[in-house]
């Protein structure tokens, strides 16, 4: 095998739930707009179930949790409430999960492309990877505002890799919850899931290839996803 045996694959991340918890500064946020609306905040282990789809639909199950009417959650101004907030908030308690950088960093020397695909908007995405010094590691950082349609569509994966120079043919996706087993779905690639991460639905059922609990694991997964596919190849000649 050579060393660089991954020249030619690229690798698409999730951000929230799979590179980053990032649950103690989402729902920190979410909290003190309940709290400003006067409701009651939401116990951190809700994250699972409020992270996941973007802001908007964080605030929306938010405040449907702390049984106040939706309608305001979805107002304008509360919306750009919370994005001032959270990006004011961002890195406070937030870490890269685990094995996170030694992992980046062996796929980028064994000659992988990785690019960040997230519903987190794409400036807030790079603040929170800016400051957590996990930039230098990603061709790009693709939230739903570049691209066409947002995960669970399979354009946001197939536009994020194709914008960070790969090909779309020969990617992966490495995600933690429904958005990102369906986009893979839907993009005809091979996903890879977190069981670490964030998710209302239980990660086993969401339709994943190989499923991991450490991050590091992500390599054995991919080399696991690789050798199916030459396999495959080869079979068809
Ligand atoms: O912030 C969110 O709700 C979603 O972000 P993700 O797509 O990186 O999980
Ligand atoms: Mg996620």
């Amino acid at each position: 095998m050579s060393d660089r045996d991954l020249e030619g694959w690229t690798i698409a991340f999730d951000l929230d739930g799979t590179l980053v918890d990032s649950a103690p500064d989402l729902i920190g946020t979410l909290n003190r707009m309940l709290v400003e609306e006067g409701l009651p905040p939401v116990p951190m282990e809700s994250a699972s179930t409020l992270i996941g789809s973007g802001a908007r639909a964080l605030l929306v199950h938010g405040f449907e949790a702390a049984g106040a009417p939706v309608e305001r959650a979805k107002s304008d101004e509360l919306f750009e409430r919370f994005l001032v907030d959270y990006a004011a908030h961002i890195a406070d308690g937030s870490q890269p999960f685990e094995g996170v950088v030694e992992t980046l960093e062996r796929l980028t020397a064994r000659g992988a492309i990785l690019v960040v695909a997230t519903n987190k908007r794409s400036d807030l995405s790079e603040l929170l990877l800016g400051k957590l010094d996990l930039t230098r590691h990603f061709a790009d950082i693709v939230g739903p505002d570049r691209v066409s349609a947002r995960k669970p569509s399979g354009a946001h994966l197939k536009e994020a890799v194709a914008i960070a120079g790969g090909d779309p043919e020969r990617a992966i996706m490495v995600g933690d919850a429904a958005p990102d087993a369906d986009a893979a779905k839907d993009a005809g690639m091979p996903c890879i899931l977190t069981t670490f991460g964030f998710t209302p639905t239980p990660v086993e059922d969401l339709g994943g290839d190989v499923l991991i609990d450490a991050f590091e694991d992500v390599e054995e997964a991919i080399d696991g996803i690789l050798s199916d596919f030459y396999v495959k190849r080869a079979l068809k000649f």
